[in-house]
């Protein structure tokens, strides 16, 4: 293997069946109480999450939140010290084959034979659940048209760059067209262009009718493409909705910049003074406002800069992100906390 990660082996561990996981039937996921630990170190702490039917459901956190682990615990591919877990409405358990095939995983590390061709590689992965050949041979050039490897079916993964080994390692799992899909991190390390692929691919697969569950640290691709999603830190949730509900729970309003040269100290002190100010950062040429919610705060701040004969020059305002979620809730940026951007 070009790598050993444990997320698409096959091993299947022993999951004690406790708590009240849902096995309502437009739940695709349904975790209750879940609480993992590595010795001491306690990686899930009663961690609860139902992922719908049919969405694209976000688990945003940063390093180390706990991401990999609650994915593993689901799939059944480690153990955990109590809660339940139930997928497609039915426990994993070691004899669970019918729901494995109805799965596809795509892991954070890329998994892959490195003796094997692009090709070779994908015909693998999908024989695990499809033994007919004359499908999956349908199957495996469908998935090689869907990330676009059509030009490199004999490729060796040491001949692909980053990007296409990622699609590789997508390609391996979603051959077999799983209904439920599961994502870790699968942009890590990839150039703009394959990652804006893997985004569209994925909401393709979503379109064409399979649940998925997506896991990053990368706010914007979360709330780029994900129905709902889930904040956690240390394990624990933090807060879970819709892109529009999680921005709303925080009393932050909109971040704007204005290029303003010519302003005074004293111009700075009047924005600072109005009343849905929270901070004005001197970026030298730019000022940045941060502001609570309010119906004219750009306009406020501008007349404060018109009646102080100061002409601003490019102005932007943007609204909340789960980034001011995030630091409203733990009191760091999600890029603090402990994250790391490989690019
Ligand atoms: N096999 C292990 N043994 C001990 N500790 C572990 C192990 N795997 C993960 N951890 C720890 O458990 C915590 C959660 O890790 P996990 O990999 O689940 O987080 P994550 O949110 O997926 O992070 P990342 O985005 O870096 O993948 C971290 O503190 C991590 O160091």
């Amino acid at each position: 293997m070009e790598t050993t990660d444990t997320s698409r082996s096959t091993a299947h561990a022993k999951a004690p069946a406790r708590g009240a996981a849902s096995d309502r039937s437009d739940l695709a996921v349904s975790v209750h109480g879940l609480v993992k630990r590595y010795d001491d170190m306690l990686a899930l702490d009663a961690l609860d999450l139902e992922v719908h039917t049919g969405e694209i459901f976000g688990l945003l956190g940063p390093n180390g939140s706990g991401k990999t682990t609650a994915i593993n615990c689901i799939l059944g591919l480690l153990t955990y010290d109590s809660g339940e877990i139930r997928v497609l409405g039915e426990p994993m358990t070691d004899s669970s084959r019918d729901l494995r095939r109805r799965i596809g995983v795509v892991p954070q590390e890329v998994a892959v034979f490195k003796e094997l061709t692009v090709y070779e590689n994908i015909d693998y992965f999908c024989s695990l659940y499809v033994p007919d050949r004359e499908r999956r041979a349908h199957l495996v050039e469908e998935a090689i048209e869907f990330v676009g490897l059509g030009n490199y079916r004999k490729f060796r993964p040491k001949k692909l760059s980053g990007g296409l080994l990622r699609r590789l390692n997508i390609a391996c799992g979603i051959a077999h067209k799983p209904e439920l899909i599961f994502f870790d991190e699968p942009t890590v390390a990839v150039d703009p262009q394959s990652r804006n692929a893997i985004l569209e691919g994925i909401q393709r697969l979503n379109r064409e009718g399979a649940t998925i569950v997506y896991t990053s640290h990368y706010m914007e691709e979360v709330q780029q493409i994900c129905d709902r999603i889930l904040i956690m830190d240390h394990g624990r949730h933090l807060a879970l909705g819709t892109v529009e509900e999680l921005t709303g729970m925080v009393a932050t309003g909109e971040r704007i910049t204005i290029t303003a040269p010519d302003r005074t100290d004293a111009v700075l002190h009047k924005i600072a003074a109005l009343p849905f100010v929270e901070n004005v950062q001197d970026k030298g040429d730019e000022l940045e406002i941060r502001c609570s919610r309010g119906d004219h705060n750009l306009m406020d701040i501008l007349d404060v800069l018109q009646t102080e004969g100061i002409h601003p020059g490019h102005v932007t305002s943007q609204p909340p992100t789960l980034n001011d979620v995030f630091l409203a809730l733990t009191g760091t940026a999600l890029r603090d906390s402990g994250s790391t951007d490989e690019e």
